[in-house]
C-alpha cells in the first residue's frame, strides 16, 4: 500500500550524555546510569555495584554538580551544542534527498534525550531508515562501543526492526583533520603561537588498551596528522590524556601531571586542544579550561589557553555532512520506487 507521505530518513547525532540539571540528585541519576555500564567500568558487576552505591554515589555527585554549575549555560553545554549541530546539519540536508524527507535528531547514550526514546519516537512516526552517527572521532569500546550496545539493547525489544547503519568513527578523515588544523590556526591568529601545543584526549584505563581498545592509537594518529598539517616539529607538540577516574593506571602521559611538570620546568606558554570532544563539555570547560590552567600557572607557567572544541563550526558541519550524506543517499536508493 502506498504510504501517505514519502518515507523519511532519520540521522541521529549521538553524544555521551549529561545530567538534566546541575544538582546533586540529577548528577547522581546520570552517574548511576553511566557508571553502571560494563563498557565503562570493567570491574565484576557485583563488586562494582557495592563500590558504586556505597562509595561513589554518596559523595561524588555533590562535587561534580558544583563543577557542572560553573559551566551550565541554561542547559548543559554538551546538550546545547549537540542541538546546534543538529540544527545546522538539518539545514544542510533539507530538500537534499527529494522526494524523501531527511530529519536530524539529537540522542545521548546516557541521560536525555536517550537513544532508545528517540528511536521509539521516530518509529512511532513511521521512520524506517536510520543513520546513527556517534560524535566520537576516535572509537573506544567505552564511548562508541556503548552506542552500539544501546542500539542492540533497543533492537532486542523490537519485532519489526528498521534499516540502520552506524558510523564507527572518523579519526583520520581529511575534513576532520582540516577542521582541527584550521581552528588552531584561527585561534593562533588572535593569541599567537605557544611554546607547546598539547593535544589532550579523554583517557581510558590502560588495561582496556592492553586488551585491544584501539582508542589510544587512533588519538595518536589524529594528533600526528594535525601536527603535520600545521608543520610542527616534535618539540612543539605533545599528546596527553585527561579525566582519570578511579585508582587504576590510565593511558599516559597524563595531562595534569605534564602541565605541572612543564610549569616547574620553565615552559612559559601552552595551548591545549582536545580533539576527542566534538562539543565543549564539563571535561573541557571545567577540567581543561579551569582546573588544568591552575595546575600549569601554580607550577610556574605564564600563559595558558584552551582552544575550543569544533562545536558548530561550519568546517565541523562540513565533516558531519560528508559522513552522513552518502549514507542517507544509500538508504534513499533502497527506497526507489516507494510509490
Ligand atoms: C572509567 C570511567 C570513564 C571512562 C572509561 C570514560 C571514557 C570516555 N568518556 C568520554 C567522554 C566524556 N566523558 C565525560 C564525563 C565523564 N567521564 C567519566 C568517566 C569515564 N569516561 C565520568 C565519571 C564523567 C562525569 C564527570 C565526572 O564525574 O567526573 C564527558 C562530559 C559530559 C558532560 O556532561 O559534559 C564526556 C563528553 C569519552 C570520549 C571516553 C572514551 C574515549
Ligand atoms: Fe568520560
Ligand atoms: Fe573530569
Amino acid at each position: 500500500m502506498k504510504p501517505n507521505k514519502p518515507p523519511r530518513i532519520a540521522v541521529l547525532l549521538v553524544n555521551l550524555g549529561t545530567p538534566d540539571e546541575p544538582t546533586a540528585p540529577a548528577v547522581k541519576r546520570y552517574l548511576k546510569q553511566f557508571l553502571s555500564d560494563p563498557r565503562v567500568i570493567e570491574i565484576p558487576q557485583f563488586l562494582w555495584a557495592i563500590i558504586l552505591n556505597l562509595f561513589v554515589l554518596p559523595s561524588r555527585p555533590k562535587r561534580v554538580a558544583e563543577a557542572y554549575a560553573s559551566v551550565w549555560e541554561g542547559d548543559s553545554p554538551i546538550r546545547k551544542i549537540l542541538g546546534q549541530q543538529v540544527e545546522k546539519l538539518q539545514s544542510r540536508l533539507d530538500g537534499s534527498m527529494a522526494p524523501f524527507e531527511v530529519s536530524v535528531h539529537a540522542a545521548m547514550t546516557y541521560g536525555n534525550p536517550g537513544l532508545p526514546d528517540v528511536m521509539d519516537q521516530l518509529r512511532s512516526e513511521g521512520v524506517d531508515h536510520f543513520i546513527i552517527l556517534p560524535l566520537f572521532p576516535q572509537y573506544s569500546a567505552t564511548s562508541g562501543g556503548a552506542v552500539y550496545d544501546a542500539l542492540t539493547k533497543w533492537s532486542l525489544k523490537q519485532r519489526n526492526l528498521p534499516n540502520y547503519t552506524i558510523v564507527k568513527d572518523y579519526f583520520a578523515h581529511p575534513l576532520y583533520i582540516k577542521a582541527l588544523a584550521d581552528s588552531i590556526r584561527r585561534f593562533q591568529a588572535v593569541h599567537g603561537k605557544p611554546e607547546k601545543l598539547m593535544f589532550s584526549f579523554h583517557g581510558i584505563p590502560q588495561p582496556y588498551a592492553d586488551k585491544g581498545d584501539p582508542y589510544p592509537k587512533r588519538c595518536k594518529c589524529t594528533a600526528a596528522q594535525v601536527a603535520q598539517e600545521l608543520g610542527l616539529n616534535d618539540e612543539e607538540w605533545i599528546i596527553s590524556f585527561q579525566s582519570r577516574f578511579g585508582k587504576q593506571e590510565w593511558v599516559k602521559p597524563y595531562t595534569d601531571v605534564t602541565l605541572e611538570e612543564w610549569g616547574k620546568a620553565g615552559v612559559r606558554s601552552v595551548q591545549v586542544v582536545s580533539p576527542a570532544f566534538s562539543a565543549d563539555c564539563l571535561e573541557t570547560l571545567e577540567e581543561l579550561a579551569m582546573e588544568n590552567r591552575d595546575n600549569f600557572i601554580n607550577a610556574g607557567g605564564q600563559e595558558y589557553h584552551y582552544i575550543p572544541a569544533l562545536n558548530d563550526d561550519e568546517a565541523h558541519i562540513d565533516l558531519i555532512e560528508a559522513l552522513a550524506k552518502p549514507l542517507v543517499a544509500a538508504w534513499a536508493v533502497t527506497l526507489e520506487g516507494w510509490d
